[in-house]
């Protein structure tokens, strides 16, 4: 066994074997290996400082969208409960409390403003994800400072801060807005869908069934849901198990998880399909924005079609007519019927579309931005890609007119105009880009 081991620690060499029992070789031997050691530890130090000072995701915490939830936010203390509690309060007789999630969202931030306008109570609560560009975020948030609301700085799948906001504020209502959007990007970032969309979702619901009392919840659905479905206008009543992107199915389990919610637990739960929401202060990563600021640039745009050459279009909606439909689920949502976890009595559970009634064709917007910009686009039309992406949505609205008194008034060259105007406005004058 010895000269076996012997043999293991030795070098290939015959010759060197007898030197081995020499002392100095035992210090050179013995001084080469600390010099190895030393040699090695460096490239392996070096190594791991070049892999991190490199990597596009030296901090992967705030870069990995499915991970956002590890981020921590500072919240809680005295000041920031008084703040809290303030944001919420009601302020006329027959006011809401509302808690708003994805405030500093496109959606989010107008119905926050509008709600508080009203003089319901309004607390705001975001991740401030950099899905696209932070900034817009902050630039709302700033907005809705300045209109008395609060947005916190959290994550939806933060269990002890969503109970610790119920704790401080009794809300009456959920006004559940924050979600990865884009149907796109979910080849690219599945998990941060199921993260948002899905468990975020059921985190939200697991605090709202155990809360005293149980709020009455609305929240955003979509209208990819409809997926595949050929038949137009586009129904409540028609199939929804089609779905084209993982967007949608998470969008779907949606709805299927609010119904388990309202079944066992009572709770109130009313599901807001919206079809392609434009205005101002909008989300850059649709594709009415990036156009005006690919047109503005001279870049050239890609317009996609269906097969032979098929048009591809939306119900493209307007932002203040999706207000006007979140209110009214709002004021239209009955109570939750259960307490301390437990189910009283049958719960009102609902979906409607927020659509426009009026598909209007890809180009077609271009054009209406090529008037307004006053500038040429450069087109590419290309087939549309196979990446989550409907030929085309038409809503049904006839039930929202019924219940929520859902009209939408505002057509496309309209939406766009005001969308231009608060465009340039913003980004001075189209000089500065849009990232
Ligand atoms: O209605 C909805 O539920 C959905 O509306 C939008 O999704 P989408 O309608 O696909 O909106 P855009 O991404 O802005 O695309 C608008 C139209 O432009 C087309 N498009 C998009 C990108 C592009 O480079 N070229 C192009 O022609 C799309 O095919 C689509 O017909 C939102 O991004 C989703 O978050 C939302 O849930």
């Amino acid at each position: 066994m010895k000269q076996m081991s012997h043999l293991d620690d030795s070098p290939s060499t015959p010759g060197k074997f007898k030197m081995d029992k020499s002392p100095y070789f035992h210090r050179t031997r013995w001084q080469s290996s600390v010099a190895k050691l030393a040699f090695w530890s460096l490239v392996f130090v070096g190594l791991i400082f070049i892999f991190f000072y490199r990597s596009p995701s030296s901090n992967p915490v705030s870069s990995d969208p499915s991970r956002r939830s590890l981020r921590t936010y500072s919240w809680g203390g005295p000041a920031w409960e008084k703040r809290v509690r303030s944001s919420a309060r009601v302020r006329t007789r027959h006011g809401i409390s509302v808690l708003v999630t994805g405030a500093a969202g496109f959606v989010g931030t107008h119905v926050s403003a509008a709600l508080k306008r009203r003089g319901d109570g309004v607390l705001g609560l975001d991740n401030f994800n950099d899905y696209y560009d932070p900034s817009l975020k902050r630039a709302r948030q700033a907005l809705l400072e300045r209109s008395g609301v609060f947005v916190v700085e959290g994550d939806i799948n933060d269990a002890a801060l969503l109970r610790k906001l119920f704790e401080v504020v009794p809300f009456t209502h959920v006004m559940h807005l924050a979600a990865q959007a884009g149907v796109r990007y979910a080849m690219e970032n599945p998990s941060s869908y199921v993260h948002s969309n899905i468990a975020g979702f059921v985190n939200l619901l697991e605090v709202c069934k155990s809360a005293n009392p149980q709020p009455a919840i609305v929240w955003a659905s979509s209208s990819s849901v409809y997926g595949l479905n050929t038949k137009v206008p586009f129904s409540e009543k028609d199939r929804t198990d089609q779905p084209a992107s993982l967007y949608a199915a998470t969008k779907k389990a949606g709805e299927e998880i609010a119904h388990t919610y309202n079944h066992i637990y009572g709770l109130s739960l009313t599901g807001l399909r919206f079809f392609t929401v434009y205005g101002p202060w909008g989300r850059p990563d649709m594709a009415y924005f990036f156009f005006t600021r690919d047109i503005l640039k001279g870049k050239t745009i890609s317009i996609f079609e269906g097969a032979n050459h098929g048009t591809v279009a939306r119900d493209f909606t307007y932002i203040d007519d999706i207000v006007k439909g979140c209110l009214g689920a709002l004021d239209t949502a009955e109570k939750s019927t259960g307490s301390g976890g437990k189910k009283r009595g049958a719960a009102q559970l609902r979906v409607f579309n927020l659509g426009n009634t009026s598909p209007v064709p890809v180009t077609d917007l271009v054009t209406i931005l090529e008037r307004l910009l006053k500038l040429k686009a450069k087109r590419n039309i290309m087939k549309l890609p196979r990446n989550g992406d409907v030929q085309f949505t038409h809503a049904n609205i006839s039930s929202a007119q019924r219940e929520l008194g859902y009209k939408p008034t505002t057509d496309l060259q309209t939406g766009l105009k005001k969308f231009a105007r608060w465009y340039l406005g913003y980004y001075n004058g189209g000089k500065k880009a849009a990232s």
